[in-house]
């Protein structure tokens, strides 16, 4: 594989044609102490993406599956891996990447939820945390493991993560894993995989570089994917505010604290030093927020991460760290404190509320600088986003 070889430029990417769709659970075939898992987690019918994508991984094929953010595409690769695994071989079968630890957590939790009547062990193995643990872990025996690139080739290499009968490798935010920072990582695990592992990606957003590369990695893959006009969300209502200079944007986030603290809310900034600088400002003016980014230690991550999702903290500013993946259904608003440099920051930065057709709203401030941007954004996903109107509780 050669994930840097020129590619076809002609090449037009499409759905195939003629996906069946099914629409229930036990249309699906599955063993039954996963259908069990399945209602006990409380789905009660499969969502489009996975009327359409979980019985094409099961069937073994390589799966392209594109679906809009929080319309359930972790339990899409979750319940085609779990069909196919046998509880009786205690090896890691099923490979889980994602981009952030968070993720590769809450995915382990959803697959040992849906797992529950399978006596599934899964394990998160991840940077950040103690390498002695994740041996002892990985010694016990797994049948899936959900990790971070690095973690995960570092334990391949080091021969504790046994890639022997590994039938499924999942990438899941794909983009993101085949984007420059985790490429080589993402090569370096592939090629310790037993020929001819089905590989299935997963994102919001798939560009057409990605699309490409994957001819690399994947052989007559079944595509479903989203026009680029379909991909934001009607339950999510975008608007901006026009705050001419990024002095003002303080004061703008301060007039907006009560609406936030109404359910809950993200505040995103472009780095990490901005997200620090932030989170001081608002609190000494007595806000209470907190923060997170990826140069924080693990358990304060933790922390952070567990207080967020119980709902004893309401507003949490980060950085990207927190812009993929990560499922919380009671956060119904975002704000781009800074808009995002790149437009598929932008799809799944907003997906954070809006979870699984809730409604959710997202509020871009803008400098005089950055209006550009935002319409760029708005014609390339043929959306639109309005001026926030004075009252926000009339949206909210
Ligand atoms: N069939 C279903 N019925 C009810 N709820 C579901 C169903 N499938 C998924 N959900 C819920 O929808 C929410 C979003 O799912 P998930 O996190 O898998 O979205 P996603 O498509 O991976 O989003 P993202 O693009 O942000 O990663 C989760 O809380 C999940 O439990």
């Amino acid at each position: 594989m050669d994930f840097d070889k020129d590619a076809d430029n002609q090449l037009e990417f499409t759905t195939t044609k003629n996906v069946s769709v099914v629409s229930t659970f036990e249309e699906m075939n599955l063993k039954d102490d996963l259908l069990r898992g399945i209602y006990g987690y409380g789905f009660e019918a499969p969502s489009a993406i996975q009327s359409r994508a979980i019985l094409q991984i099961i069937s073994g094929r390589d799966t392209i599956a594109q679906a809009q953010s929080g319309t359930g595409k972790t339990a899409t690769f979750t319940i085609g891996i779990l069909e196919v695994i046998e509880t009786k071989l205690k090896d890691p079968q099923a490979l889980v990447l994602s981009p952030t630890r968070e993720l590769a957590v809450q995915i382990q939790n959803v697959i040992k939820s849906l797992g529950n009547c399978m006596n599934c062990n899964v394990h998160a193995c991840i940077g950040g945390t103690s390498l002695g643990s994740d041996i002892k872990q990985l010694q016990k025996g797994q049948h899936v493991v959900s990790g971070t690139p690095g973690r995960v080739a570092d334990m391949i290499k080091r021969r504790n993560l046994n890639t022997r009968h590994i039938k499924i490798l999942i990438l899941d935010e794909a983009d993101e894993l085949l984007s420059k920072g985790f490429k080589e990582q993402i090569y370096d695990i592939y090629r310790f995989l037993p020929p001819g592992t089905q590989v299935v990606v997963l994102s919001a957003t798939l560009p057409h570089d990605v699309l490409e590369m994957t001819s690399k990695f994947m052989s007559d893959p079944v595509r479903i994917l989203v026009k680029r006009d379909e991909i934001t969300l009607e339950g999510i209502k975008q608007y901006y505010i026009s705050v001419e200079k990024e002095d003002w944007k303080f004061d703008t986030l301060c007039d907006l604290y009560d609406s936030l603290t109404i359910t809950q809310a993200i505040i995103f900034c472009n780095s990490k030093k901005k997200v620090d600088w932030l989170a001081d400002q608002m609190k000494k003016s007595n806000f209470t927020v907190v923060s997170m980014h990826g140069d924080m230690k693990q358990d304060e991550r933790d922390h952070i991460m567990n207080e967020f999702r119980l709902g004893h903290s309401r507003v949490l500013i980060s950085t990207d760290v927190w812009a993929r993946g990560i499922d919380v259904q009671q956060v119904s608003l975002v704000i781009n404190y800074d808009l995002p440099y790149d437009r598929d920051s932008y799809i799944h930065r907003i997906g954070r509320s809006g979870r699984f057709g809730r409604k959710g709203v997202a509020i871009n401030f803008v400098t005089d600088d950055e209006i550009k941007s935002l319409h760029d954004i708005e014609n390339y996903y043929s959306t639109e986003i309005e001026e926030m109107p004075v009252n926000l509780s009339e949206v909210m």
